[in-house]
């Protein structure tokens, strides 16, 4: 993975939180045998496949690195600038491979952890990997025990995190048994339990993370709606437009890599849905 340069991630709880990115650019190196071929193509075709140039509507542009043997480059982030304040709550759209979920990445300071461009300011919670922080091998319980270790909770506070996730993700025995034969929807309800258990100050989501059954989904939006309360900022990205509208104050819309719009949610949503319209038209005619 390549990036434009360095985050610095200060996570204090006392200063009130704020995310500020800067021109930030994020590629990531393809070494997949398909690669040679998307190689001979840009050599072809001279060095760049932008996406949006070719009016495409999935993905990243592709570029090629440095000489003939150069590494082929998915750009998943390019010159992205933004700055979110406590008390919004951000949704990002877009469309397939636009950049939404490497921008929360990049938020959670899983990519780039040390850029200077990127400044994180206060506790955040990511829900956006199914199995993030747990351990396969372990029973429910035990990963209970261990986020509640990880959190520096005492033993008190473990035993009341483990009664309050219990509650909650109603796995029964099956929280007795280890992780790794949960199925997805169990593993959600188990690590949505955990990740809202804890009022963080920014709170990134994917928005699959509301995915399970119907009797979750519901149980899950009245757990997070008491989380985001409290919490200073939440960033979500989903392509459930209702879903956006309902939680946030202001959308971003990614293409490729690039913010295309960013402001209050109702005019970022007549925009992208007319575009989407005029697309839809393209595709059947
Ligand atoms: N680990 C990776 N290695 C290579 N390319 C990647 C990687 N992660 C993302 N990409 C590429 O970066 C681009 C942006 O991907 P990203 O997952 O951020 O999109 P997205 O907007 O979240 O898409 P979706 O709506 O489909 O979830 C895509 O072209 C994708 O192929």
């Amino acid at each position: 993975m390549t990036g434009s340069s360095a985050p610095t991630s200060t996570k204090t709880t006392t200063e009130s939180a704020s995310i500020s990115i800067t021109d930030l650019s994020l590629s990531f190196p393809i070494f997949h045998g398909g690669a040679r071929s998307l190689k001979k193509m840009l050599l072809k075709r001279g060095k760049s496949l932008l996406a949006s140039a070719r009016g495409l509507q999935t993905g990243g542009s592709v570029t090629l690195g440095q000489g003939e043997t150069g590494t082929v480059y998915v750009e998943a982030l390019r010159d992205v600038s933004l700055s979110i304040k406590a008390g919004e709550r951000v949704g990002l759209i877009g469309h397939n491979g636009a950049g939404k979920s490497t921008l929360l990445r990049v938020m959670a300071g899983i990519y780039m952890p040390e850029a200077p461009n990127v400044h994180i300011q206060g506790k955040v919670a990511p829900l956006l990997d199914l199995l993030s922080g747990m351990n396969p091998q372990l029973t429910g319980r035990e990963n209970i025990s261990l986020f509640g270790h990880q959190k520096g909770f005492n033993s008190a506070q473990i035993t009341q995190l483990e009664k309050d996730v219990e509650a909650f993700a109603q796995l029964d025995d099956f929280l007795d048994l280890p992780v790794r034969l949960y199925s997805t929807g169990m593993t959600i309800r188990l690590g949505f339990g955990l990740a809202t258990s804890i009022t963080p100050q920014i709170l990134l989501m994917d928005e699959w993370f509301m995915a399970g059954d119907f009797h979750f989904q519901e149980r899950a939006e009245k757990r997070l709606a008491s989380v985001v309360d409290s919490t200073d900022i939440l960033v979500i990205t989903s392509h459930a437009l209702g879903v956006l509208e309902k939680w946030c104050t202001r959308l971003i819309w990614m293409e490729h890599g690039q913010i295309r719009m960013d402001g209050p949610v109702e005019s970022v949503m007549d925009a992208y849905c007319k575009e989407s319209e005029q697309n839809a038209r393209k595709d059947h005619s």
